[in-house]
């Protein structure tokens, strides 16, 4: 049998970090060897899965080379600017990287590009199956509805959530727009309010949802003249997260550099 792969955890004590350790404690082929929050965290020091009732013997720790030394594959669910001094760390030390962290600017996506010539990394705003099997399905619908129809993103999203619209909702825009051969960035419109004028057949709306503890819902409504379709996912754990997460590092453990998303991990792409 194979060694496990060593995995380390960003964000540890967060919302995805907790569901990450947990997903780990429960495989047989990955173990976690490190576990990083930032250094105001009052879980610094504690044991990494001590919540579960089932101590690693790995404590959290601010210190980037501690937290990444041993791991093949880092796994960060944190902010952008915090991922960004992980994937420095991560080239630094030959780390592969699987981010789920939202919420980058144009800028950011190019710096990762950059680190993801020297170091493997897969990135995707979801890594649930079923959220890139709509993908899949949402360039299927544009391509088939693509006149006539107005389309409309709508996402909602617990009240903690600090970026909007969400990185999946903005993938969908992607996917929806590359299909259309149009250009997110001049067709998008985020949001409504006033006097707006009639309806621009050529662009994208957003609307967004925050509340709660929604884990994560998103609707593509396209909408004709004398019908509607709606392509719907939504989240009831986080746990399809991680176990995508799991999949994403697999697949890097066995990969080198490079940017990858969920459709080369699901082979799909
Ligand atoms: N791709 C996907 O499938 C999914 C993506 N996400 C994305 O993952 C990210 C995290 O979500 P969630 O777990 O709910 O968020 P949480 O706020 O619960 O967790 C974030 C964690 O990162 C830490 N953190 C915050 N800022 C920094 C920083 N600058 N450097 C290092 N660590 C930092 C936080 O520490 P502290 O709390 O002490 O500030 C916390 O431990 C978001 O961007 C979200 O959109 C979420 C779910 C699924
Ligand atoms: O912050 C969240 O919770 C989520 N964020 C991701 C996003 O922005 O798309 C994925 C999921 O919807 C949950």
């Amino acid at each position: 049998m194979n060694s496990p792969i060593q995995i380390a955890i960003a964000g540890s004590s967060g919302r995805m970090g907790r569901m990450l350790i947990e997903a780990v404690a429960n495989t047989d082929d990955c173990v976690l060897s490190g576990a990083l929050d930032v250094p105001s965290s009052p879980a610094i020091g504690q044991d990494a899965s001590a919540f579960l009732g089932r101590p690693s013997g790995v404590a959290i720790t601010a210190d980037l080379a501690k937290g990444l030394a041993g791991a093949r594959v880092l796994i960060d669910f944190t902010r952008p600017e915090g991922t960004l001094a992980h994937l420095a760390a991560c080239r630094e030390h030959g780390v592969a990287a699987v981010i789920g962290t939202t919420g980058f600017s144009e800028a950011q996506k190019a710096e990762i590009a950059e680190h993801a010539r020297h170091i493997g990394i897969m990135m995707a705003p979801n890594m649930s199956v079923g959220v890139n099997v709509v993908m899949k399905l949402l360039d299927m619908a544009a391509r088939a509805l693509n006149q006539g129809y107005d389309i409309e993103i709508i996402e909602a999203h617990h009240r903690h959530k600090v970026d909007a619209p969400s990185g999946t909702a903005l993938k969908m825009g992607e996917v929806v727009a590359d299909a259309l051969g149009r250009d997110l960035q001049e067709c998008a419109v985020y949001g409504r309010e006033g006097v707006t004028g009639e309806r621009d057949p050529s662009t994208i709306g957003f609307a967004t949802v925050r509340g709660g503890d929604i884990i994560g819902d998103h609707t593509v409504l396209f909408a004709g003249t004398g019908e509607r379709i709606e392509i719907s996912h939504k989240s009831s754990s986080r746990a399809t997260y991680a176990q995508g997460s799991l999949r994403a590092a697999r697949f890097l453990a066995s990969r080198g550099p490079g940017l990858f998303d969920m459709n080369d991990v699901l082979g799909l792409a």
